[in-house]
């Protein structure tokens, strides 16, 4: 399992991470959210053991990062946000060479993962673009079939059929028990595998929640139009905004019911309900609006 506990790293007063707490239990699967710049990946170099805190620790399965990052990192599978690949092989000799320093020489895994994300092996990494250098990194993480798993927004330049096929991955990943940290800017990756969401900003967590306490807590809408003009202030006391001279958006509270009395008052042409999807909740995070 993964823990970081009151991890501080100052770069400047402002800049770096500040008593960062995440804990992700054995064959859970963390997002870990937050706009550009909110200390993301400098929480997960110190898991890596590639930079000192200032305060606090970073273990994985017992193991403090920093101190002893060898054993911290025995079943780990990392991406890293930024991939610094060696250029003059190709992908096949790449991941040979991955295989055998990680005590995976068997090449089974590593070609049914190749010809799932449809990656040229023979291709010098070099003259390889974006997207096919992140198909890389991802078959690295996963081909040794690691306990824990570490990703660094792995989405990053896939294309939106390989997002997919990431995505199943990962499903198939924490169904086999995997313990998983996502770093991510894709709702949608969040949302399909994500049991916890952890949201950073400004190197601050500012909030640890449930997936399903965030479901649970997804409001409704009611847009409603009517046949003539009606002001918002005909209905004080109800969370209400103006959407044109004729509609109206209730934000409900609770129970709808006493919206529903209320505008049998007026002359109601049409009443259309809408869910808040997991995506606005994910922008509210990013605005700092989210609970
Ligand atoms: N080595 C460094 N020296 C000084 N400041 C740094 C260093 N690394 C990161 N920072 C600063 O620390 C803050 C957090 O950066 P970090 O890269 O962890 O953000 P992030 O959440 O991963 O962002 P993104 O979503 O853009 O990848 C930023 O203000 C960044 O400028």
């Amino acid at each position: 399992m993964i823990k970081v506990e009151g991890l501080t790293k100052r770069f400047t007063p402002f800049q770096g991470v500040f008593e960062v707490n995440l804990e992700v239990g054995r064959g859970e699967v963390l997002g870990f959210i937050g706009p550009n710049g909110a200390g993301k990946s400098t929480t997960i170099r110190h898991l890596m053991g590639y930079l000192q805190q200032d305060a606090g620790r970073a273990e994985i399965n017992g193991h403090d990062c920093w101190k002893e990052p060898v054993a911290a990192k025995a079943r780990l599978g990392y991406l890293p946000g930024e991939i610094g690949f060696p250029q003059g092989i190709s992908a096949r000799t790449f991941l040979r060479m991955q295989g055998e320093l990680r005590g995976h020489p068997d090449p089974t895994r590593r070609y049914e993962l190749v010809e799932r994300l449809r990656l040229r092996l023979d291709t010098p990494i070099g003259k390889m673009s974006k997207g096919m250098k992140q198909k890389l990194a991802i078959i690295a993480t996963f081909m040794t079939d690691p306990e824990v798993v570490i990703l660094d927004e792995p989405a990053s330049g896939l294309d939106p059929l390989m997002q997919d096929e990431l995505i199943a991955l990962l499903v198939e990943a924490k169904r086999a028990g995997t313990t998983i940290l996502l770093s991510s800017h894709i709702f949608e990756e969040v949302e399909a595998v994500a049991d916890r969401i952890s949201i950073i900003r400004d190197g601050r967590i500012v909030s640890h929640q449930t997936m399903d306490s965030v479901r649970a807590a997804l409001r409704t809408t009611l847009r409603v139009t009517f046949t003539e003009d009606v002001a918002a202030s005909s209905f004080p006391g109800f969370a209400v905004e103006q959407a044109g001279p004729r509609a109206l958006v209730f934000r409900p509270r609770g129970d709808t019911g006493e919206i529903v009395t209320s505008l049998a008052r007026h002359p109601v042409a049409d009443v259309e309900t809408e869910r808040q999807s997991f995506r606005d909740y994910f922008r509210e995070a990013y605005r700092g609006e989210a609970a």
